[in-house]
């Protein structure tokens, strides 16, 4: 079954087209890699799907569990379901992380009909989750990303994701800022997810991040839509040749 189904979108930042007839398809529990030279519009894409308001669609549809998803607001998508990891974390002060994580939680939970956690058995999910993670407890007294190093960043998204166990994850960049231990951390986590239910949009430019989560379809994108699709073969090529060395036929 199709989680997601984009069709023939278009999408403006400031007037200037950035998307220009894309087409995609996931699957419930399939994992895709979206590749693509710099300021091709993958970031474009993964903001269109999470309903950001600096985009304008122009054209075309996607569908999420069947639901019109661009006629929801941004909350909506993400109770239900839908997550992303941004390419860079935003910081900000003066809100507890703690407290972040429990109302985003809650929030979900009380839009999906669910009961929401009181405080202490809040705390003891995060803190299973914070001990399995190999994360210092203190990040969860300071603001959210406040002050955190790059690694720090990645590694609280994760808790987040993994908090609101989400359908859909977009992973915006995720190796970027990682050291090779917090690379496979990272990994390991999102694998945790991956039970054949959450599906994951994955953006990237390097293979190595596709040897921890491993992709079942990959896509080029250029000009505005997806050129190229296929396996992990395509990625090989990339790594050997570069964007020239793949022929822009869509298959
Ligand atoms: N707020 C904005 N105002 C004007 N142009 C923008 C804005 N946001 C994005 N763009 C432009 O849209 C194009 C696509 O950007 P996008 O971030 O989607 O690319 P990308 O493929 O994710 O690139 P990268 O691999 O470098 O992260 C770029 O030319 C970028 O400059």
């Amino acid at each position: 079954m199709n989680l997601l189904e984009i069709d023939n979108l278009k999408v403006n930042i400031n007037d200037k087209e950035i998307i220009n007839g894309l087409n995609l398809k996931i699957d419930k529990g399939q994992v895709h890699a979206l590749m693509g030279q710099n300021g091709c519009g993958k970031s474009t894409l993964a903001k269109a799907i999470t309903g950001h308001f600096a985009i304008n669609v122009t054209g075309g549809s996607i569908k999420y569990k069947n639901l019109d998803l661009l006629n929801m607001e941004p909350e909506e998508r993400a109770n239900r379901g839908i997550f992303m990891s941004f390419q860079s974390p935003r910081e900000i002060p003066g809100v507890n992380n703690l407290y972040f994580l429990k109302t985003s939680l809650n929030l979900k939970r009380e839009f999906n009909g669910q009961e929401e956690l009181n405080s202490a058995q809040m705390l003891k999910k995060i803190k299973t989750l914070t001990k399995e993670l190999g994360i210092d407890d203190k990040v969860l007294k300071r603001y959210v990303n406040d002050g955190f190093s790059g690694g720090e960043k990645k590694t609280n998204e994760l808790l987040q994701m993994l908090l609101l166990e989400p359908d859909l994850i977009i992973l915006d960049e995720i190796d970027s800022g990682l050291d090779i231990d917090a690379l496979k951390r990272v990994g390991e986590g999102i694998n945790r997810l991956l039970d054949g239910k959450t599906s994951v949009l994955i953006i990237t430019h390097y293979k190595r991040v596709l040897d921890y989560i491993k992709p079942d379809v990959v896509h080029v994108m250029a000009g505005g839509k997806i050129v190229k699709t296929g396996d992990i073969s395509i990625v090989n090529i990339l790594e050997d040749k570069g964007y020239g060395g793949i022929d822009n036929a869509s298959s």
